[in-house]
């Protein structure tokens, strides 16, 4: 029998580079996608560590853009199983299947999609599990969260994308998603178990569809220790880098801040999320509740919402305005003139939606507009980053969903921010998991986005970015979760009382020792991988 060996002049410390020329050498993102999520089925320590340092050029790899292009794709690329589907079909005994899963007693966090609407491409059923993926991945390499605590989750609860019903490859339960009440009888069902089997767990809900997104938080958020990303870390992060534009916009235009007036383009679960966030950025800067709700106004497919439209969903209706009585405003530069805002916000997934005269009506009316076209991925981003450039001659505030290359324009280089709440649930959940939250309050997100806005250093200061680079990822996580952490403490909803104990710079350094790193070296020494 011939014995497997490794290369007489095999060296670990080569094989890092090897591997880097390896995930180079593909020209398609979604090839490196699968040669990545192969090393990891290898070698996790050695992924997880080439994630690390390297996390600008693989991010946009294992995340926004190409992970949607993983999930449209999941029943042909799936190669090895790595999460938990719990299916429609397995009502009745849902604990038994999440019973299954190998680190019971070691999870910590959970990321649960039902597939329903990953990114902006809509309802993906089963295919949405690399979502939840991704998203841990980022807990992992942003926040140090050891990969044996997470736990990928994907409710496989069937698909209404005929496309994935006929697909002989397809993965999940081949029938349309149930109605209301089947839908909330298996979440009760689903609920519970996961609170039976992992009594440690935060669960973020990602990528429900909207009106679901909202129900599941609204009724879950004061029974378990769950949050709505697309909601929450959504509001926070644009929170968080909003406060950074407006600063920058107001110095160039000596406007008050709480003279800033924001017209979101989409109000779905992410818009409307955001709005509300974005209510304390008014209220901080010295207004009413009731000022700073007129400071916003929001935009569907129908146009500006206004309280007198018929059928209006719930979500839509605190935002709608009553000050309006004209015909319907459905084009976006009539109603950018007739809003005047100083900040145009995109969560619509309407590629190209900001035209270049959109952009110009922006900049006629503000020295430094700020435009955040934040749908993903790439492909439904509601501007380009060249575009934003070049249409308002450098001037605009930018941040997107998705990451764009940095441009030159007129001799000058840009770079801009992305807007996306990876900068804030890796911080939310290891603040949540160490302090021990019961709940993660409204208190507890809106001061991770302060956290995020202050965590800028000099340099990335004196650049005009309104968020830190991606490279400072663990060092931003370390002082949200510090600001988490003191705040579950003034709600009395932590439940680790040593922490109570410590002076800040004493937490954040127990923050960052908590810090999962990869064992790389350790296994290096030993000369295997
Ligand atoms: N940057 C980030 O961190 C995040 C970005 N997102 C992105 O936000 C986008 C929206 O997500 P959801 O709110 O959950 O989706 P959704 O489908 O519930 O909302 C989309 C909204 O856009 C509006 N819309 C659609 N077509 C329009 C048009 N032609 N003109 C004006 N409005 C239009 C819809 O009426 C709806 O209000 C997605 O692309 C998602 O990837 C979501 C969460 C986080
Ligand atoms: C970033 C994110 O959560 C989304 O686009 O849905
Ligand atoms: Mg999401």
């Amino acid at each position: 029998m011939s014995v497997a060996r490794f290369p007489p002049h095999f060296k670990n410390t080569d094989h890092r580079q090897r591997c880097l020329v390896q995930l180079r050498s593909k020209q398609v993102a979604l090839e490196k996608y699968i040669y990545l999520n192969g090393l990891k089925g290898r070698d996790s320590n050695l992924f997880y560590d080439i994630l690390l340092d390297n996390m600008q050029e693989l991010v946009p790899i294992l995340y926004t853009p190409t992970v949607g292009d993983a999930c449209v794709n999941y029943s042909h690329i799936w190669r090895r199983p790595e999460g938990l589907f719990v299916s429609i079909e397995d009502k009745g005994h849902i604990r038994e299947v999440l019973s299954s899963w190998p680190n019971i007693h070691d999870s910590r966090i959970a990321v649960v999609t039902d597939g329903s609407r990953i990114l902006g491409l809509g309802d993906l059923g089963a295919n949405g599990l690399p979502i939840s993926v991704g998203k841990l991945d980022l807990y992992i390499a942003g926040a140090g969260i050891k990969p044996t605590s997470t736990v990928p989750i994907c409710l496989d609860l069937g698909t209404n994308t005929q496309k994935y019903l006929d697909d002989p490859l397809y993965i999940g339960v081949r029938r349309q998603r149930p109605g209301p009440a089947e839908m909330d009888a298996f979440m009760e069902e689903f609920m519970q178990a996961m609170k039976d089997v992992f009594p440690h767990l935060v669960i973020q809900f990602e990528d429900f569809s909207t009106d679901n997104a909202f129900k599941y938080l609204d009724k879950y958020r004061s029974q378990y220790t769950v949050f709505n990303d697309d909601i929450q870390g959504t509001g926070s992060v644009i929170l968080g880098g909003f406060i950074n534009a407006a600063r920058l916009s107001s110095a160039a235009s000596n406007l008050p801040l709480s003279d800033h007036k924001i017209l979101f383009f989409g109000a779905g679960s992410a818009g409307i999320g955001v709005a509300k966030q974005l209510l304390s950025f008014f209220t901080m800067s010295g207004l009413s509740e009731e000022e700073a709700r007129k400071r916003i106004y929001t935009v569907d497919s129908k146009g500006l919402i206004t309280a007198d439209r018929k059928g209006l969903q719930e979500h839509k209706k605190f935002f709608a305005r009553t000050d309006y009585n004209g015909p319907a405003l459905t084009n976006l530069v009539d109603i950018i003139k007739y809003v005047k805002p100083t900040a145009l916000l995109g969560l619509s997934t309407m590629r190209n939606a900001f035209s270049e005269e959109v952009v110009k009506a922006m900049s006629g009316l503000n020295k430094r507009p700020i435009i955040f076209p934040l749908s993903n991925p790439v492909a439904l981003s509601e501007l380009d980053y060249s575009d934003a450039i070049q249409w308002s001659n450098g001037e605009v505030i930018f941040a997107s969903g998705s990451p764009y290359k940095p441009v030159s324009h007129g001799g000058k280089d840009f770079e801009p921010g992305q807007g996306n709440n990876m900068y804030i649930f890796p911080g939310i959940g290891l603040g949540t998991i160490l302090s021990k939250a019961h709940h993660v309050s409204d208190g507890m997100v809106e001061q991770a986005a302060n956290a995020l806005a202050s965590s800028l250093n000099a340099e990335e200061q004196a650049a005009q970015l309104v968020y830190p680079r991606l490279g400072r990822i663990r060092d931003i996580s370390a002082q949200i979760a510090l600001a988490v952490i003191r705040q579950a403490q003034k709600e009395h909803l932590d439940d680790n009382a040593y922490l109570r104990t410590l002076p800040d710079a004493e937490l954040f350094g127990l923050i960052q020792d908590k810090m999962w790193q990869p064992p790389v070296l350790r296994t290096k020494a030993l000369g295997m991988l």
